[in-house]
């Protein structure tokens, strides 16, 4: 079996390329980094190095690896004969993976079966974002799109930190991680990947994961970055930080109590574990890191606005929440391109215009006028 993965950074090296790995595919990665990309195809393994609680080291070999921007017919051939296609590039990355991956598709058998393709990005349907731009990039007088291929959500759960400088190509990430992967696209031939949970309905868990693992981290990452920390479990580690953290998942496990019927004591539960994850003091996580993207974080369907504006639309006005959201328009990391790019909208918009550039919520929506309000506070203090 082979899988082609796109994007061997952390997230691909330490948790996507593990699993396909451990369940037997040959992984093929893809990347326009050339360095890392020279690295892996030297090499013959690397290192997962999972710290914090039952700390263990486990070895990825059996890969490939190629530069999809200057070697692309080649990864243009390994996708035509393979099993599988998985992502980790960020999802704003997928459009510029999508042709690829059409013309991957078009160069197929017509004997072979239809290829599995899955998104792991931290965004809601990040799969259906990539089958948009794959549709639009293919050319329908040819085949059918959906009989050659088959397009699964999945949301992907593992913190894995920048690497250290010196680590080659190891990767050190906790010892949690979940993969939990929308079943009803493969019919009878769901892929056997055992680190992997398969599931009939991915919209709770997907918005679990975002709301409560996501929104927490982000909000410990802004809140921290306002306290002068660097690291995640600093942040935790600080009580004003935890407390606020603490009141923000308060919020969203309310709506995903409300909207999903999660069990309360189960979602508190769930909350815990989290929290304790976050303060794993073997992990070297940066509020940078976390905090990366504050553009992308602030969206519509993202991890603050999403679960802020289902609150407000049942009628609850959210209040840790607009607190994350107030720090997060104060995330000034200058070597961050979103966070000058904010600065910039903030300084150039008037409040009004900012909220709908920003959050794409209309001005009727009831949670418009509260982060407008954050958003003359911010403008007030430049
Ligand atoms: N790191 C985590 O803890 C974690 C956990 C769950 C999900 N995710 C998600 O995984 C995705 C990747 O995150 P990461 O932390 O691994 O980031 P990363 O920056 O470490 O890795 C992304 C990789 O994608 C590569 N890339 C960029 N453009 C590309 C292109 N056009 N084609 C091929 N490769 C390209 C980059 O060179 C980089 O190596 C994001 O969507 C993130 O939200 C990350
Ligand atoms: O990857 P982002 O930028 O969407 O979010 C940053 C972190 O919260 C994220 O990478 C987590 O570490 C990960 O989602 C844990 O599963």
């Amino acid at each position: 079996m082979k899988a082609v993965h796109f994007g061997a950074g952390n997230i691909g090296r330490g948790f996507v390329g593990l699993l396909l790995h451990e369940a037997g595919y040959e992984v093929v990665f893809a990347d326009v980094a050339d360095a890392l990309i020279s690295q892996l195809a030297s090499a013959s393994s690397y290192d997962v190095h999972e710290v914090g609680e039952n700390p263990a080291v486990k070895t990825v070999d059996r890969f490939r690896a190629l530069n999809s921007s200057t070697q692309e017919a080649a990864v243009v051939e390994e996708i035509s004969t393979a099993d599988l296609v998985t992502t980790a590039v960020g999802p704003h990355i997928l459009k510029f993976v999508a042709p690829v991956i059409a013309r991957g598709l078009a160069a197929r058998e017509p004997s072979l079966p239809p290829l599995q393709i899955m998104a792991c990005e931290n965004a809601i349907n990040a799969t259906h974002l990539l089958q948009v731009e794959v549709r639009a990039a293919w050319d329908d007088s040819a085949a059918d799109l959906d009989s050659v291929a088959v397009f699964a959500n999945t949301a992907v759960d593992r913190i894995v930190p920048n690497q250290e400088p010196g680590q080659g190509l190891d990767v050190t990430v906790e010892t949690f991680h979940e993969w939990v992967i929308d079943r009803t696209p493969f019919g009878d031939h769901v892929p056997d990947i055992p680190g992997a949970t398969f599931v009939d309905d991915l919209g709770p868990y997907i918005e679990r994961k975002l709301f409560t693992v996501n929104t927490g981290h982000a909000s410990a990452a802004y809140f921290g970055y306002a306290a002068g920390l660097e690291k995640i479990s600093e942040a935790m580690a600080d009580p004003s930080v935890a407390a606020k953290v603490r009141a923000v998942l308060e919020e969203t496990k309310e709506l995903l109590v409300a909207k999903h019927g999660f069990v309360e004591a189960e979602q508190e539960a769930y909350v815990q574990k989290i929290l304790s994850r976050f303060t794993n003091p073997y992990l070297p996580d940066t509020v940078v890191r976390v905090g990366r993207a504050p553009l992308r974080k602030l969206g519509r369907h993202e991890r603050f606005v999403g679960p802020a504006a289902e609150l407000a639309e049942r009628g609850v006005t959210p209040v840790a929440l607009l607190e994350a959201m107030s720090a997060a328009l104060r995330f000034d990391d200058g070597s961050d391109d979103e966070a000058v790019e904010l600065a910039n909208m903030l300084s150039e918009l008037d409040a009004a215009a900012a909220v709908e550039r920003i959050t794409e919520l209309p001005p009727s929506h009831p949670l418009f006028p509260a982060i407008q309000k954050l958003i003359e506070d911010r403008k007030a203090e430049a």
